[in-house]
């Protein structure tokens, strides 16, 4: 094997300790298992929900059939002057696409988000020429609903029949399949039900956005299929095995963290937000029953937390094992995906865990439904946070939580960090624009210089579906910065009782109020202006 995609284990001591985790693996057979979909792998209580799991493992062969259907219609649209593709989508339903795209340089408009000014820039582009990809595997997930909403509505004031420009990805028999042949959208893909939304980037949902938007999708399913039997092989060269037994092996040591970069950016062939795709794949897959790896994803191998990474965490190169890296992982796209797939579900056996489920999302979801159900974050156009601050300083509106005596935005940061348990992590959680609003990226590598504690960030809702699990339900040593604003505009959501900045206000609290019912330290700060807020935050961090 060896050229399709490599693992090297680079430190000496962990290479010592995942080497009988490998021989385990190997003599278990349980590569070659998971290759022909043997369910029993991860215990009784996990057996039914991975009987129904494991289609990944063989998208190479069956998703073939997606391709030239897929052609056909990128040159429908083509022909019909539709060549910009928006992507409505959450997690599973969209990281992969966007890996896909900015990997090869293609244009895809991803639609990630509640927040009204981002989902307002997508809708400003040129609707006459635009077609929605709206993805959901569940087909009832509120984001991903509010964003069809309010594209089709859109498209219908431009005078454009909205059910021609629909495209849907969905499970068989969910309310979104019903709905787009009730509304006869243009085109309905079925996706394959035995495959999980994190394990689906060769699926309908990583190939029909991507090969829509231009990427070359059946080079994707070759590259799979160049990797697909050296990982399913029960060999100590298998590169799964090393990967999986060593992220294992590293947790047994207490190093629960995986610190995540690509050590190749700008290179030509950089896997550009594979890091972001792999977060949601092992949190989402490990982080539950108070164990778990936790993803750091850090902008460069010289970002705080890489080279230095304490006791507590592993450095894993995505690209070419350098800058102190522990592992590093080398191949093409479509070989990682499914090198990473078989080491996740390897990890999750070894740390006694069902990969398939994500069991404390939906806590979360039900927080915000109440929250919604009870009229929160004031009428459309005024939404705002509910209760009074804390205190205020300047732009930042500052809520604590009960029992601070923090009488300044330093004082409470201050209190924050020291909430953080020895080997514990602070999570940046940003209910922002992730385009207007991107330096608030900037906090993660400040407060980590800062802190001597790893940092995670993320925007919301969009981490919800990925790190949003392990936070809750994983190693419970987090504490949490939530950062939500002010919108200018805000976008009613068509036949819905609430906007788009009430939903996204509604989402932070919503898992705000569940992480501290669970006991976890809560800071939220809410900037009325979001430019001068973002600045005061820096500053303030800089003082600390
Ligand atoms: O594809 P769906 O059903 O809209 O779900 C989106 C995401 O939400 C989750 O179900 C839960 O966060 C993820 O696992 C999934 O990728």
């Amino acid at each position: 094997m060896g050229e399709a995609v490599a693992v090297n284990i680079v430190s000496a001591d962990l290479d010592a300790a995942a080497q009988p985790l490998i021989g385990e693996v190997v003599a278990d057979r349980v590569a070659s298992r998971i290759g022909a979909g043997d369910a029993t792998l991860w215990g009784a209580e996990a057996e039914a929900e991975a009987a129904i799991r494991l289609g990944w493992t063989t998208l190479h062969q069956t998703s073939r059939t997606l391709i030239g259907e897929i052609s056909a219609l990128r040159d429908e649209l083509h022909a019909d002057g539709i060549d910009r593709i928006v992507l409505a989508g959450m997690g599973g339903s969209s990281l992969a696409p966007e890996v896909i795209t900015n990997t090869e340089g293609v244009a895809l408009t991803v639609l990630d988000t509640t927040d009204p000014g981002q989902v307002a820039d997508a809708l400003a582009g040129d609707l006459s020429r635009t077609a929605l990809v709206v993805s959901s595997k569940s087909g009832g997930t509120v984001e991903t609903d509010s964003q069809r909403r309010v594209f089709a509505e859109a498209m219908a004031s431009d005078g454009i029949e909205p059910a021609s420009r629909m495209i849907v990805v969905t499970d068989p028999g969910t309310p979104l399949a019903e709905l787009a042949e009730q509304q006869g959208y243009r085109k309905l893909f079925l996706a394959d039900p035995h495959v999980g939304g994190r394990y689906s980037a060769l699926t309908a949902f990583g190939l029909v956005p991507a090969g829509l938007a231009g990427a070359d999708v059946a080079r994707l399913l070759d590259q799979a299929a160049g990797a697909a039997d050296a990982l399913s092989e029960d060999s100590a060269d298998n590169p799964a095995h090393r990967l999986g037994c060593a992220l294992a092996a590293a947790h047994t040591a207490g190093a629960e963290k995986v610190v995540l970069t690509n050590t190749d950016l700008g290179a030509p062939g950089s896997l550009t937000g594979l890091c972001d795709w792999v977060e949601q794949l092992l949190a989402e897959s490990t982080g539950k029953h108070g164990t778990g790896l936790l993803p750091v994803v850090v902008e460069s191998p010289d970002a705080p937390g890489f080279r230095t990474p304490g006791e507590d965490a592993t450095p894993v190169a995505i690209g070419p094992a350098r800058d102190g890296a522990a592992v590093s992982a080398e191949g093409s796209l479509g070989a990682q995906f499914l090198l990473w797939e078989y080491a996740t579900a390897i990890t999750g056996r070894l740390l006694g865990i069902n990969p398939f489920d994500q069991p404390d999302v939906e806590a979360a979801k039900n927080a915000t439904r109440a929250l919604l159900d009870g009229g929160a974050g004031g009428a459309t156009g005024q939404a705002g946070p509910a209760g009074s601050p804390d205190l205020v300083d300047g732009a930042v509106q500052v809520f604590t939580g009960t029992g601070s005596a923090a009488g300044t935005l330093d004082e409470a940061l201050r209190e924050l960090l020291a909430a953080v348990p020895a080997r514990g992590y602070l999570a940046v959680q940003a209910y922002l624009d992730r385009l207007d609003d991107a330096s608030a990226s900037l906090l993660r590598p400040e407060l980590a210089k800062r802190a001597g504690v790893h940092v995670t960030f993320g925007w919301g809702p969009r981490f919800l579906h990925s790190t949003g699990q392990y936070h809750k339900g994983g190693h419970p040593n987090g504490v949490f910065l939530q950062i939500t604003g002010d919108v200018d505009h805000d976008l009613a959501i068509p036949d819905m009782p609430y906007s788009l900045a009430q939903l996204q206000l509604a989402q932070a609290e919503g898992d705000g109020q569940v992480l501290a019912e669970r006991g976890f330290d809560v800071l939220r700060v809410h900037l009325t202006d979001r430019a001068a807020g973002l600045a005061q935050l820096v500053a303030a961090i800089e003082r600390l």
